[in-house]
């Protein structure tokens, strides 16, 4: 082995320490590594703020707290162990406080999106979700908003209607099923997840994908979205990684990884094509549909009026990311709620006897579907959706944005320039000073105790974000929630199959949730 010696040749010298490199390269490579964490944790302007050791070295703590899908919990055990601010990798740190929470998230405080977005697809073409270029996100968001009123979606909700009668006969068919000895129980989870699903294909492309009326995850195309969703949440901890994976040109030659073929993608495509070429005069609805202004054909609109601001792609990529946005977390909420009420028996009564009052004295019908405002009147039902929304929000990873450069003072502390500070609706939602001692239950009175101490409640609700980000689809969810739920409480008793066991649930970016099974009978 040869020994560095001072005074020897330049090529000599050099010889030598390429034979050393070569012979201790794995002893180099850890010293460096080491060596390099340990810089970032010690000579960090973050390094006051607590948290665990790994997470202040390297960014492999997200990665595997995302990887094994629980964030949101860690999250909550993080701020619980170490107090208001957590460093939860090298430049990042977490906030509990959600009074600077609305800070971090409010429109015109220039506290912009990460790299952690741009990871999801499609990279060539970003949609409102996905597009972290501020100014452009919000002249997309200008468009897009347009089809999302409530106003937009009360035309739609004949759709809505449809799809939850095709759900109501599936129960029928349980029911008439279950009648045998061997009562099975109701998946409820799939089922609201087929629904949410449909919903999206109804509204979006004015078509329906079928998984309600196949009972079924047809060509699997909920878990690859789930998978995809997986992906993003794991690689977006380090979006660098991106580069090596999909966006790698040899990635398209692994056919199992490749969405393109995907049932929703697919379908999107054939949508479009349909609706092509885009003109004035048929002002991108389907020419052979029947009329309807579902989200592709106002998304054309929008494209027609300013093809050079919203293009072609555009109106693709925003109608697509609407299913990917808008279908776990519908679906996820539905089931923590109806998780949430099934385990208490007590909250479940009240929902029943809120009903039946609701029929006797006409406030809602006795048949069919209600519409948004009489759902609104169910005062306890609107306060267990709520809590559902507040103890166990879709969303499980971190809600993260970049200090502007100039610093930003937040919580009473000062970050500097391109630190990124996350914030977690799971640890939002569980302040004691906002939301009472009892935070960490569920009981939905606490909504309908006192109204100003409802209104400072509401204010702290991250469940649809904030700010300029705040989640466009919230209507078109709220409104599917308030039609499908109520009706299916009036119509049918639930029973949970196996009270006391808790969902599964896997936080990608969107909890995605299993394992809400139960008996329906009618009453
Ligand atoms: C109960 C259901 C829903 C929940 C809980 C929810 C939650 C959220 C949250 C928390 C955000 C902010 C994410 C962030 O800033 O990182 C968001 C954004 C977004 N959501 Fe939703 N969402 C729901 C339904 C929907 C639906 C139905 C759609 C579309 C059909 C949708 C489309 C979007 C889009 C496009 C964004 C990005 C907005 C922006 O950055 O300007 N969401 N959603």
């Amino acid at each position: 082995m040869g020994v560095l010696k001072l005074g020897d040749s330049s090529p000599a010298v050099f010889t030598t320490i390429l034979s050393f490199a070569k012979t201790h390269w794995p002893t180099i490579l850890v010293t460096f590594i080491v060596l390099r964490g340990l810089a970032k944790r010690y000579f960090s302007p973050l390094r006051k703020y607590p948290g665990p050791f790994l997470a202040s070295c390297t960014r492999l703590w997200k990665v595997w707290s995302t990887a094994r899908g629980r964030t949101h919990l860690d999250h909550i055990e993080l701020h619980r162990k170490y107090g208001p601010v957590v460093r939860i990798a090298p430049n990042e740190v977490s906030i509990s406080n959600p009074e600077a929470a609305r800070m971090l998230l409010s429109a015109g405080k220039r506290f912009f999106k990460t790299k952690f977005y741009a990871v999801f697809p499609p990279p060539e073409n970003p949609d409102i979700f996905t597009e972290i270029r501020e100014d452009v996100h919000a002249t997309k968001k200008r468009v897009a908003n347009v089809p999302y009123s409530m106003a937009a979606m009360q035309q739609l909700s004949p759709f809505i209607d449809d799809t939850i009668e095709l759900f109501m006969s599936k129960i029928e068919e349980y029911i008439n099923h279950a009648r045998s000895p061997n009562k099975k129980p109701f998946d409820l989870g799939d089922y609201l997840h087929y629904f949410a699903f449909d919903v999206l294909g109804e509204v979006a492309f004015s078509r329906n994908f079928g998984f309600l009326k196949e009972g079924r995850d047809v060509e699997n195309a909920i878990k690859t979205i789930d998978k995809s969703q997986t992906y993003n949440g794991i690689v977006g901890q380090v979006p660098e990684l991106d580069y090596l994976l999909r966006r790698n040109p040899l990635w398209k030659f692994i056919p199992w990884l490749s969405t393109k073929n995907a049932l929703i993608t697919r379908m999107a495509l054939e949508e479009m094509g349909k609706r092509q070429p885009f003109t004035k005069d048929t002002a991108g609805l389907l020419r052979t549909g029947d009329g309807r202004q579902d989200l592709l054909a106002s998304l054309i609109q929008g494209h027609l009026k300013d093809p050079e601001k919203f293009g072609e792609g555009d109106v693709f990529a925003v109608a697509h990311g609407a299913i990917f946005a808008g279908s776990d977390s519908t679906a996820s909420t539905m089931q923590s709620f109806f998780w949430h009420i099934l385990s208490d028996r007590r909250v479940y009564q009240n929902i029943v006897r809120e009903l039946e009052y609701a029929v006797a004295t006409g406030a809602i019908p006795s048949k069919g579907n209600l519409n948004w405002n009489q759902a609104q009147g169910l005062h306890y039902l609107q306060a267990c959706l709520k809590e559902a929304m507040r103890v166990r929000p879709a969303v499980g990873l971190n809600i993260t944005r970049l200090v502007p450069p100039e610093g930003a003072q937040l919580d009473g502390h000062f970050f500097p320039g391109g630190t990124s500070v996350a914030c977690n609706g799971w640890v939002l939602h569980r302040d004691k000073d906002v939301f009472g001692q009892d935070a960490d239950i569920y009981r939905p009175e606490r909504w309908l105790e006192d109204e100003e101490k409802a209104k400072r409640m509401e204010r702290y609700m991250f469940q649809f974000g904030g700010g300029s980000h705040l989640c466009i689809g919230r209507n078109l969810a709220l409104l599917e929630i308030n039609k499908v739920v109520p009706r299916l409480l009036r119509d049918y008793r639930f029973e949970l199959a196996r009270p006391g066991r808790p969902l599964k649930a896997n936080a990608s970016f969107f909890v995605v949730q299993s394992g809400l099974e139960v008996y329906i009978t009618k009453p």
